[in-house]
């Protein structure tokens, strides 16, 4: 486990997610720092997590080793320009989790020798399960790609990504991607309930479906469409739901929705980065 401290600069979904996540794994609260605008949001992390606590963002770039940039992307270049001057006494690694924002626009906001790994994880975090990509900058040296590593993969799966811009399918992907995996578990829910079934059943239900396509995906060799013929018996049940989903364009339609998730990221970077 790392010794490093870990400053986190904002404390909502996503840094919660990664302090909970890293806490589970071993990492000691004591070493953790989150900074907040909101002082409800500090407080339950000291109460909930007992992580240090500041209002202040300065005072986290003082305390950590490594600081994680967990803000909205709408105020990243705020932020970033209000820690820059420290930064310039203090050499320490910047991990960002903002979606849309590029390196350009994080090494101009930040000072152009800062070492910054930008990456996109996800909220299952939480729960040790998240998938994060990663891209380092030329000023990153593998010390602190190390460190980068360690911290995310407390929480997940990390993969490493040369080329930026393949963060911006990340993003579509896997960052955006549990919100979908959601919207079908309501979906079904919904269309549960007009079958007849109850809440807590159809809930109960569906979760375990979800958790067990999910691991005999990650455990098989099989592709998810051999997996799908797996359950398709000809002339039964499945091939039924599955034809009705097809004829209605479900495959496009997700695809239309990813394309929508990349474009918005692209054109987040656009307008409120400086690349
Ligand atoms: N939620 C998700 O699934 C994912 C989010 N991200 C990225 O993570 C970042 C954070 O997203 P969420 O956690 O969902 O947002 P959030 O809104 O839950 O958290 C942001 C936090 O920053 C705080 N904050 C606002 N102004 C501040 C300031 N000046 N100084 C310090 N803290 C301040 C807010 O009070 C809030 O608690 C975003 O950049 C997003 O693109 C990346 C991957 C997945
Ligand atoms: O919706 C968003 O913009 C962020 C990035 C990926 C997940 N949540």
């Amino acid at each position: 486990m790392n010794t490093k401290t870990i400053g986190f600069i904002g404390g909502g979904n996503m840094a919660t997610s990664l302090m909970r996540g890293l806490i589970a794994s071993g990492h000691s609260p004591q070493q953790i720092w989150v900074s907040d605008a909101v002082p409800e949001t500090l407080q339950s992390h000291a109460d909930q997590l007992h992580v240090n606590i500041s209002a202040d963002n300065a005072e986290i770039v003082n305390e950590a080793d490594v600081v994680v940039l967990a803000v909205k992307p709408q105020i990243l270049r705020d932020v970033c320009l209000q820690i820059a001057p420290q930064l310039k006494q203090k050499n320490i690694l910047l991990v960002s989790i903002a979606a849309g924002i590029g390196q350009q626009s994080l090494a101009l906001w930040l000072g152009a020798n800062t070492a910054i790994v930008r990456c996109m994880p996800n909220t299952p975090a939480l729960v040790q399960t998240g998938a994060t990509a990663l891209h380092a900058n030329p000023q990153v040296n593998e010390e602190q790609k190390d460190l980068a590593e360690n911290i995310l993969r407390a929480v997940g799966l990390t993969l490493w990504f040369d080329d930026e811009a393949k963060l911006d399918a990340v993003t579509a992907v896997s960052g955006s991607g549990p919100a979908y995996f959601f919207l079908l578990m309501e979906a079904m829910e919904q269309a549960a309930l007009e079958l007849g079934l109850d809440e807590h059943s159809a809930r109960l239900l569906i979760q375990q479906t979800a958790l067990g396509a999910a691991k005999i995906a990650l455990e098989s060799a099989e592709s998810p469409a051999q997996l799908r013929a797996r359950v398709t018996s000809p002339g039964g049940t499945t091939q039924q739901a599955v034809e009705t989903f097809l004829q209605h364009g479900f495959v496009d339609l997700v695809s239309k929705a990813l394309h929508a998730a990349r474009d918005r990221s692209i054109e987040m970077s656009k307008q409120l980065g400086a690349d």
